[in-house]
């Protein structure tokens, strides 16, 4: 399956140093953004002398052409992100703080791979306390490996920053442990940093190598298989290229975190692949691994498992009880636990209603799966009146094959016997999700893109909801709508599991919406704002090809 979408390319600036052996550095991201689909211009700061297996030399560039590659790029266009890498002095690090500063809102996104060493083992930049303070403050994300993190938490501790911490020593050196991990960039956190991104392929106490999110609110785990005895260069480079460019194209921060998690393993397989093959033909040694160009991600198997944690607590939607456990066994939860699945295999039109009465006016339509939604801030409805429309839907629909979904209320569509629930992302921090799959329940889980599809995945779920495809006027929505071009990409992530789309599907707009191959549609005003809905009913099912 080719990209979802493709129009001008978008620019993403790169600031950093050249590396001789093109293994890392600025001619690696530009490469990674060339095979996005992004436009990359440069902001060189250091050139290097190195081959894949030795630096001999570093120099650093002026200032006043560092300035100057700036300028002339700023009168031309701003970028939509910027992403920092080795910085070779203190100068050069005020010089770039000061210009961030200086960009007029909204700026673009500002990613910084905090480069202190190379991985062809010389020290590439020398930075102050001061000045990494600094740029801790202006960037939006930085992308540090757990040695990095180590060094960069250590400046932060004995100062009066971090008095809020425990375990000061531990972490100024090393950290060894999810636990420091946390610790270190929550410190990072609390000095200003908006962001951070703990890659964690240096992380071998980790069983697969898990990379974790961190702001304020957040913490999500993005975990893959580890690899062992990787020997390709830059990946930290690749990665946080690979995240500017899919911000650049419109892609949510966590979404741009899970596809540039998934194309950085697609290039390591495509790279220790051509490299097994060159190694049958010569000495291995003499032969360094070159990354190869991998595209837009589309296999499945490429992408991260996504875990969110929220505010450290560990509940049931992980499966896991311990941090452990969310950060190494969250890979296993599918194939322990699965849900029911659905009755009917047939595709259909799913009408998302706010009553019982609606339900009963739509049975006779011979409607498959039906969703009782009722929102408790839009009509005055308590719990006993709740409890009541629960158990009366559940009545009109049991003698027939209509499949009955609650929506959020999972205690009494659990009590009431419903056929199954549907659940939201934030539902899914406090909902028992084993009791639900424990009482027999189907369950349904809306998602707004890759990492929420990614996360219920996990989940093994009876079906998963993909939206808001179109803009709709139903409901308030954080994210911007899908469009059919993502709705595709997202249909084939999910595998066999069953898939719903949803958001302002109507009978113009349901055969593009079911040739992506969504299994069922759900809709809300196309039926209950219609003049008949029965009518209203078959005309979708007709024109989305579900029926002749
Ligand atoms: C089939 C289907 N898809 C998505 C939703 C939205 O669910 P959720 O995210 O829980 O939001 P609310 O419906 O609670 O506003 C849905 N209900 N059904
Ligand atoms: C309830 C709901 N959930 C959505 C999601 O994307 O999660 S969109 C939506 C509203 C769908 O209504 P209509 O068919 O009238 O556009």
């Amino acid at each position: 399956m080719s990209e979802p979408e493709k129009a001008c390319s978008p620019i993403v600036w790169c600031v950093g140093g050249s590396d001789s052996s093109g293994g890392a550095g600025i001619t690696r991201d530009l490469a990674t953004l060339a095979d996005l689909g992004v436009h990359g211009c440069a902001i060189v700061t250091l050139v290097s002398a190195q081959s894949h297996y030795a630096m001999t030399s570093s120099k650093a560039m002026q200032l006043s052409l560092i300035n100057e590659q700036w300028q002339v790029l700023a009168a031309e266009a701003l970028p939509l992100c910027i992403k920092i890498g080795a910085i070779a002095n203190d100068a050069q690090a005020k010089v770039l703080s000061t210009r961030i500063e200086m960009l007029s809102v909204p700026r673009p996104l500002i990613v910084w791979d905090p480069v202190l060493f190379s991985s062809s083992k010389g020290a590439l930049s020398n930075l102050s306390k001061d000045v990494i303070k600094q740029l801790l403050r202006v960037v939006d994300l930085v992308t540090p490996n757990t040695h990095e993190l180590a060094s960069l938490a250590g400046i932060f501790i004995d100062s009066e920053i971090d008095n809020a911490f425990e375990t000061k020593s531990e972490i100024k050196s090393e950290v060894k442990n999810n636990r420091d991990v946390r610790h270190a960039a929550k410190t990072l956190i609390n000095s200003g940093a908006k962001s951070v991104l703990v890659k964690g392929g240096h992380a071998r106490w980790q069983h697969n190598a898990t990379d974790t999110y961190f702001t304020d609110s957040e913490e999500i785990a993005f975990s893959q298989p580890r690899v062992h005895h990787s020997e390709l260069r830059g990946t930290g480079c690749m990665q946080a290229s690979a995240i500017a460019a899919f911000v650049a194209k419109g892609y949510s921060i966590i979404d741009a975190l899970t596809l540039a998690n998934a194309y950085v393993k697609n290039v390591r397989d495509v790279s220790s692949s051509s490299y097994s093959q060159s190694s049958l033909t010569g000495s291995r040694q003499s032969v360094p691994q070159v990354p190869r160009l991998a595209g837009f991600p589309t296999n499945r198997d490429a992408f991260p498992t996504v875990a969110f944690i929220k505010s450290g607590a560990f509940n049931s939607v992980d499966g896991c009880k311990t941090e452990s456990d969310v950060f190494d066994k969250h890979h296993n939860e599918r194939r322990e636990k699965p849900f029911l699945p659905l009755s009917h295999t047939k595709r259909g039109i799913y009408p998302v209603v706010d009553s019982a009465d609606w339900i009963e006016k739509l049975l006779p339509t011979g409607v498959e799966t039906i969703q009782l939604r009722i929102k408790e801030d839009i009509s005055p409805w308590d719990k006993a009146r709740i409890s009541k429309e629960i158990q009366r839907a559940v009545a009109l629909t049991k003698s027939t094959s209509c499949q009955l979904f609650i929506n959020d209320h999972w205690q009494l569509a659990i009590e009431h016997g419903a056929y199954g629930v549907h659940l939201g992302q934030e539902d899914l921090f406090t909902a028992d999700i084993d009791a639900i799959r424990k009482a027999g329940l189907r369950l349904g889980v809306s998602t707004h893109g890759y990492a929420e599809i990614q996360r219920v995945k996990s989940l093994a779920p009876s079906y998963i909801a993909l939206g808001h495809i179109f803009a709709t006027k139903t409901k308030d929505m954080p994210s911007q709508p899908q469009g059919i071009d993502r709705l595709k990409h997202y249909v084939d992530l999910c595998g066999g599991i069953p898939t719903v789309a949803i958001g302002g599907i109507n009978k113009n707009r349901c055969k593009a919406v079911a040739d992506t191959g969504a299994t069922h549609i759900a809709v809300v005003t196309a039926i209950t704002e219609a003049p008949c809905p029965h009518a209203a009913y078959h005309t979708l099912q007709k024109e989305a090809g579900f029926v002749e």
